[in-house]
């Protein structure tokens, strides 16, 4: 792969603000919807229902994020069910984010990078969420070959469940960061990756984010939210949007400097609309997304 000829996924992800803005539909197959949806609790319905999503999807919203552990729920044929849903969200153009969440020692995290992020792979989406509660430097060559490929990552720094808090405001004791807390750590450390590409000057916005939920105090983890981020900007993925009880006009009050780099994602609010109901809740709720960035 030539890295010098692919879009860099910041650039894409741009290009989705601009045209659908900010919201993000979550794919999140879970069995009470499935049952809700008139869809078995099988591969058969996890495919017929993410299908369904996309074909909503498509033209009302730039970014999907289908969550992988519905489809692993329903073993290998879950696995082909949820190729499937990449491959037609990929088709439609849609940005899609695979919530898979991984992390390990870095020979391992490369491979689940692969998997998600490289080019032709069966399970090929154009950016992931991971974890980097084995040191930032464990994803450091998924960052790069993330890059390389045109692709993006999201890295858990600050996440919307209330449990979280107690290990991600934890302060670091060693280290060149210490007496951060783990959130801060971890977003200053993406930040810093993104400013270190030989062409970080002329980007708006960088191909590597973080996790911060639309639920958290940001400024309780230890992340200034008044500062101007330097260039480039910082994307980050904020779930918490809806059912989890955010609101659009939280964006600003939450986010406050990072707010033109956030993908608002909702899953059960706009999922429970119904496959009938879902593409109108979801040029609803981008409307109001719209007026809240604006
Ligand atoms: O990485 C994520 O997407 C994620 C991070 C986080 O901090 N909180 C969070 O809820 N999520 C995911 O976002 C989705 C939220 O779904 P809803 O609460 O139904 O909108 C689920 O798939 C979660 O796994």
């Amino acid at each position: 792969m030539n890295g010098a000829s692919v879009m860099p996924f910041g650039e894409r992800l741009e290009a989705v603000f601009a045209a659908y803005g900010h919201l993000c539909l979550g794919i999140d197959p879970h069995a009470s919807l499935l049952a809700e949806w008139g869809q078995p609790d099988s591969a058969e319905g996890v495919r017929e229902f993410g299908l369904r999503a996309v074909e909503a999807a498509a033209d009302k919203v730039g970014i999907v994020k289908p969550q992988v552990a519905f489809f692993e729920r329903h073993g290998a044929a879950g696995y082909a069910a949820l190729e499937r849903v990449l491959r037609e969200a990929r088709d439609a153009d849609l940005l899609v984010i695979a919530d898979a969440k991984r992390g390990d020692i870095g020979s391992t995290v490369d491979a689940y990078g692969a998997a998600w992020l490289r080019p032709g792979s069966s399970l090929e989406a154009d950016a992931m969420t991971i974890s980097a509660y084995q040191g930032l430097g464990s994803v450091e060559q998924v960052m790069v070959a993330a890059e390389a490929a045109g692709k993006g990552l999201f890295v858990l720094a600050a996440t919307s469940n209330p449990e979280a808090a107690a290990i991600q405001r934890a302060v670091l004791q060693q280290s060149s960061r210490a007496g951060s807390t783990v959130a801060q750590a971890i977003t200053q450390g993406v930040i810093g990756w993104n400013q270190g590409r030989a062409d970080a000057a002329t980007r708006t916005l960088g191909s590597i984010g973080v996790v911060f939920g639309a639920t958290t105090d940001l400024r309780v983890t230890g992340i200034d939210t008044d500062a101007e981020p330097p260039r480039p900007g910082l994307p980050v993925l904020a779930p918490g949007f809806g059912h989890q009880g955010a609101e659009p006009g939280d964006i600003r009050t939450r986010f406050g400097a990072f707010a033109s780099g956030v993908i608002a994602s909702e899953s059960r609010s706009l999922l429970a609309a119904g496959p009938d109901g879902l593409a109108d809740a979801i040029a609803r709720r981008a409307d109001e997304y719209g007026a809240a960035i604006a």
